[in-house]
């Protein structure tokens, strides 16, 4: 079935080039993507293939060359600066490898943050629920460097979600975690998706992480050239991935 109700996120034909001349580099090339509403997707590819860059396009955070941007249905390529950066605050959550918390600020103040921003005063129990979502109700009052790694990533997925965003991107959110407090953050993650019906675009080097979403892209050379649909397999991701790292050993 094709759904044509409007996707979380589309971007048509996106092109991102870094400086000019003899350096330029194409770090997105035309790249066409829909992700729609409830889905997780992961993007994968080698290093320098585009990841970051196709993550901060689609998330407003940096702006097409070419190309257009659609977040829930509202194209970025018409916003001013400042209508960007609200539709970005309320409709958009980010979470990054190094959890990006304010350190000082507590948790609950921390989760507070994009309602404030967007000059909101969080209603009763706003913050605390989803605290409770993510298994740090009891941590409220807690600053980040009173936390654990883990925890304070699932501060910043809390914080992500408080706005209840059309689309929570994710950069590598596991890439700073042990393996057990990587898989608490990827199943809150996943439950994000089953039970709220969040969706949420990854960038991931770990086919673990990989296997938690519905769908894999494989990005090479700012090409999307590769996707597997769910369900994920972690070792189907490993051959899809050393098939692109070969291909890249045997294009240098
Ligand atoms: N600010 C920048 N200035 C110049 N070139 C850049 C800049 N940011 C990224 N690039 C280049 O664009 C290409 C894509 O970079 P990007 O960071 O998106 O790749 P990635 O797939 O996320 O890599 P990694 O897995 O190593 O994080 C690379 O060739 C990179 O060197």
């Amino acid at each position: 079935m094709t759904n044509r109700a409007t996707a979380a996120v589309e971007l048509q034909a996106v092109t991102r080039r870094y400086g000019t001349g003899e350096s330029a580099v194409t770090a997105l090339d035309r790249v066409d993507a829909r992700f729609e509403p409830g889905s997780f997707t992961a993007v994968m590819g080698p290093s320098g293939s585009g990841k970051s860059t196709l993550l901060h396009c689609a998330a407003g955070l940096d702006r097409a060359d070419a190309g257009r941007v659609v977040i829930d249905g509202v194209p970025l390529d018409g916003l001013s600066e400042r209508n960007l950066t609200r539709l970005r605050r309320t409709r958009v959550g980010f979470v990054f490898q190094s959890f990006n918390l304010i350190p000082a600020l507590t948790a609950a103040q921390n989760v507070a943050l994009p309602l404030r921003l967007a000059g909101r005063r969080p209603a009763a129990g706003e913050v605390s629920s989803v605290l409770a979502e993510v298994g740090l109700g009891d941590r409220a009052g807690h600053r980040p460097s009173e936390l654990s790694g883990g925890q304070q990533q699932r501060v910043a997925i809390a914080r992500a979600l408080v706005t209840r965003p059309a689309v929570l991107f994710a950069d590598e959110p596991t890439g700073a975690l042990d393996a057990t407090s990587g898989k608490e953050v990827l199943r809150l993650l996943r439950t994000a998706v089953d039970r709220h019906g969040q969706t949420i675009v990854m960038v991931t080097h770990d086919p673990l992480a990989a296997a938690h979403a519905d769908r894999v892209l494989f990005l090479a050379d700012g090409r999307v050239v590769d996707e597997l649909t769910g369900p994920v397999d972690a070792e189907l991701v490993a051959v899809h991935t050393a098939r692109l790292e070969a291909a890249r050993t045997v294009g240098a």
